[in-house]
């Protein structure tokens, strides 16, 4: 039966990287076979601009009534005199609270090309393949009460709260423990334990539901200590557990050492494993507009769509084999151009994927 995603562009490079991965898509479709159908919607500043909110009815109804979501970037200067409530970001955040997308996995690989991009030296990055599963849905995010008010000396004060409950915790905890037993059986949960009650519980209840997984070695560590770790020796983890904030700082922090941020698909799961699909990156407000964005991390968000959403895993991995060829050819774009490759811009980069899709039906 045909399947139907949701796409939804955004805005800034959003629609320059998202018309790359339409183009993967479509080489599927017409190549290989693949029955599956889209349909665009606003979100974002793109969306506000057009209908004065950033998360319209109908694009949450075409969200929710899809089988799969693919989601470009939100966000940039344009909008930040808004009003919160109105930022595209908030569109995002709203979509992932209405579809429940608790789970967020975030994997960091760096391609045996790309260790000249690599902020770290090749004999500590070499072979890395990192596994970030960040709580999505709670958190100081979402906590309540949140704003801004006047305290009593008459000062402006900002509010936020961090909040979790023992079955958020938990049910993330399950979804690492379990991503942990198909890799290397090994599950780092970083906190905050020492300072703050909230991650203190946290602990508390991955402890207990390690309980249920004695396969897994667990280990925890305190946040300030896993970024440093994670700069200094990043093969000592394989599946990191984290909450909301911590799980978007040390994921941007990761992406670096793949070379760039341009790398790193994520996707955002509900209980029965509908997705939500994007890079981990924003909408790069100082470079959209110029076809320079690398598209990469989009084009591999559609092969863990097609992978956890669709378990279509053989064209998962065909897609995932093609920017491999593709890098071994030399392409590049900018941010992760070494020396001696050739450098590219966005659809150049998409063309290049492509062709490497194409040969490989003609070779199988
Ligand atoms: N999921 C999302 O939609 C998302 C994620 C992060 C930030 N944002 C929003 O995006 C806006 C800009 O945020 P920011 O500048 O802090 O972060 P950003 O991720 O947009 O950009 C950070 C830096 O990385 C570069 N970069 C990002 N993606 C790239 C790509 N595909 N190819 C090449 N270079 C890339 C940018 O040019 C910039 O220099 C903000 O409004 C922020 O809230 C949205
Ligand atoms: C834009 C923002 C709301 C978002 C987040 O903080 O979750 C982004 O940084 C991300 O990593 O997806
Ligand atoms: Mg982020």
């Amino acid at each position: 039966m045909t399947k139907k995603i949701a796409v939804l562009p955004g805005d800034g490079i959003g629609p320059e990287i998202v018309a790359e991965a339409l183009k993967v898509l479509d080489c599927l479709k017409q190549d290989f076979g693949l029955e599956i159908e889209t349909e665009q919607a606003l979100i974002g500043g793109a969306a506000y601009d057009v209908k004065g909110t950033p998360l319209p009815e109908e694009t949450l109804a075409l969200a929710k009534a899809a089988d799969s979501v693919l989601l470009g970037a939100v966000g940039g200067p344009k909008w930040e005199p808004l009003d919160y409530s109105v930022r595209p970001e908030r569109g995002l955040l709203g979509i992932r609270a209405e579809l429940e997308l608790f789970a967020n996995l975030r994997p960091a690989i760096l391609y045996p090309q790309l260790v000249a991009a690599s902020t770290l030296k090749p004999e500590v990055v070499s072979g890395l393949d990192i596994m970030i599963i960040r709580e999505l849905t709670g958190g100081i995010y979402f906590g309540r009460p949140r704003g801004r008010r006047i305290n009593e000396n008459g000062e402006r004060e900002g509010f936020n709260t961090l909040i979790y409950n023992e079955s958020e915790i938990r049910r993330i905890a399950h979804v690492a423990f379990q991503i942990a037993q198909k890799r290397n059986r090994k599950l780092c949960s970083v906190d905050k334990a020492n300072v703050l009650e909230c991650t203190e519980l946290w602990r508390e209840i991955v402890v207990e539901v390690g309980c249920e997984y004695p396969d897994v070695e667990l280990s925890h560590m305190y946040v300030d200590n896993a970024s440093m770790q994670l700069v200094r020796a990043p093969k000592q983890f394989d599946v990191m557990l984290t909450d909301n904030m911590f799980g978007d700082i040390l994921s941007d922090c990761a992406a670096m050492l793949t070379g760039s941020i341009g790398m790193l698909p994520s996707a955002s799961l509900d209980k029965n494993g509908k997705g939500m699909y994007e890079p981990i990156h924003g909408s790069a407000p100082d470079i959209a507009g110029r076809s320079i964005a690398n598209p990469i991390a989009t084009v591999l968000s559609l092969a863990m769509l097609l992978r956890y959403s669709f378990g279509d895993a053989g064209s998962a991995d065909r897609i995932e084999k093609a920017v491999i060829t593709a890098l071994d050819a030399g392409y590049r774009t900018a941010d992760i151009y070494s020396e001696g490759m050739t450098k590219v811009g966005t659809a150049e980069m998409g063309d290049a994927i492509v062709s490497a899709l194409r040969s490989s039906n003609h070779l199988s």
